[in-house]
């Protein structure tokens, strides 16, 4: 469910007077997603998604959000393109909600990943790094190391409610990890929620990447270790190795890996892991009994910490040291 915010035939018309975007053709709400509201709208000039920004988006930063987007897809990577109102703005007022009206993209998100997915995937993400480096914008990862302090310090109480001893454990992985993260990896714009459902493929290609609304500055690594977890893990929780020499072999070709950030590819892991699993941690304990979203599993996110921090190296992830 993610229409939070009706949107009715008047208002929409007020609103489109706006754009130039020529003739309501069709206009509907989209189920998936949670954080915003989502329309699909057709008019003779195409397809096109209207979002609402919901309460979870600060509004401040949106305008980042925005530009790097268009930034992004002037660059050549297949992300939504706002579009520009009459006078010029990306951003709008619709219903009391940030709005904003962006490029339909083509293609269906991989239900089930195959290691082509993978190798697409790799591409693309290292393209979007590079693609990212003259961007002006500038956005702290709110969700990285000093936030996972937060967030467990808010789950700590509970943590043991999901298995006795979670809370203990993830302290002493948490400790270890702030003595241990980097500080001078190559860094810059990172998607940081490059999930298969935010990834759209046709014929085998990668044909769209969405949801910009977690990207911001951080190690490029850190978000090559988003991927390697949520696309190289088979369902029944095994590391498929081929999935991540595919998705790293790919990334390497466009942009090479520097020796410290392999060397530090199972550290990154750990902490992206760590991100997921206190996050859905998180809502896992805080959700409302009713809500429309199901939590999602937080240990999924603890079998794959514990698999990178039993391997011996990066060489575990299918690559050449
Ligand atoms: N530019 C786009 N082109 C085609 N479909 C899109 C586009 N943007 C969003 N969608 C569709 O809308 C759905 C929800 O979008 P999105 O994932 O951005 O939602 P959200 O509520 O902002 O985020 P989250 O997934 O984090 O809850 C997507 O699964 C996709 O079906
Ligand atoms: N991709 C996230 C949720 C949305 O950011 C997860 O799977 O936990």
């Amino acid at each position: 469910m993610a229409v939070y915010t009706e949107v009715t035939d008047a208002d929409l018309r007020a609103f489109l007077a706006r754009y130039d975007l020529g003739d309501i053709l069709s206009f509907k709400g989209i189920a998936e997603g949670v954080e915003n509201s989502n329309y699909l709208l057709q008019t003779d000039r195409g397809q096109y998604i209207l979002t609402l920004y919901e309460k979870r988006v600060e509004r401040n930063e949106l305008p980042f959000f925005v530009n790097l987007m268009e930034h992004l897809a002037s660059r050549g990577i297949p992300c939504p393109t706002p579009v520009h109102s009459r006078d010029g703005e990306t951003l709008q007022e619709l219903n009391d909600r940030p709005a904003a009206i962006i490029t339909f993209l083509d293609g269906l998100w991989p239900r089930r990943i195959h290691p082509f997915h993978c190798r697409e995937l790799g591409h693309h993400l290292a393209h979007l790094h590079l693609a990212g480096s003259d961007f002006a914008g500038h956005r702290r990862n709110r969700l990285s190391i000093d936030g996972w302090r937060n967030l467990l310090d808010a789950c700590r109480a509970r943590a043991d409610e999901v298995f006795s001893g979670l809370g203990a454990e993830l302290e002493e992985e948490l400790q270890e990890l702030e003595a241990r993260w980097p500080d001078d990896l190559p860094s810059g714009i990172v998607h940081a929620d490059l999930f298969p459902d935010n990834v759209f493929f046709r014929d085998e290609k990668l044909s769209g990447l969405i949801d910009f609304y977690f990207a911001c500055n951080d190690f490029y690594a850190y978000d090559v270790a988003i991927c390697m977890n949520a696309w190289c893990f088979e369902p029944d929780g095994a590391f498929n190795a081929t999935k991540a020499r595919l998705l790293l072999g790919a990334y390497r070709k466009v942009r090479p890996f520097s020796q410290p950030e392999l060397d530090a590819l199972p550290l990154m892991a750990r902490g992206s892991a760590l991100r997921f699993l206190l996050t859905r941690l998180y809502d896992w304990l805080n959700h409302p009994p009713g809500a429309f979203v199901d939590p999602k599993d937080p240990l999924e996110y603890w079998r794959k910490l514990r698999f990178h921090r039993d391997i011996p190296g990066p060489g575990a992830y299918g690559l050449e040291p």
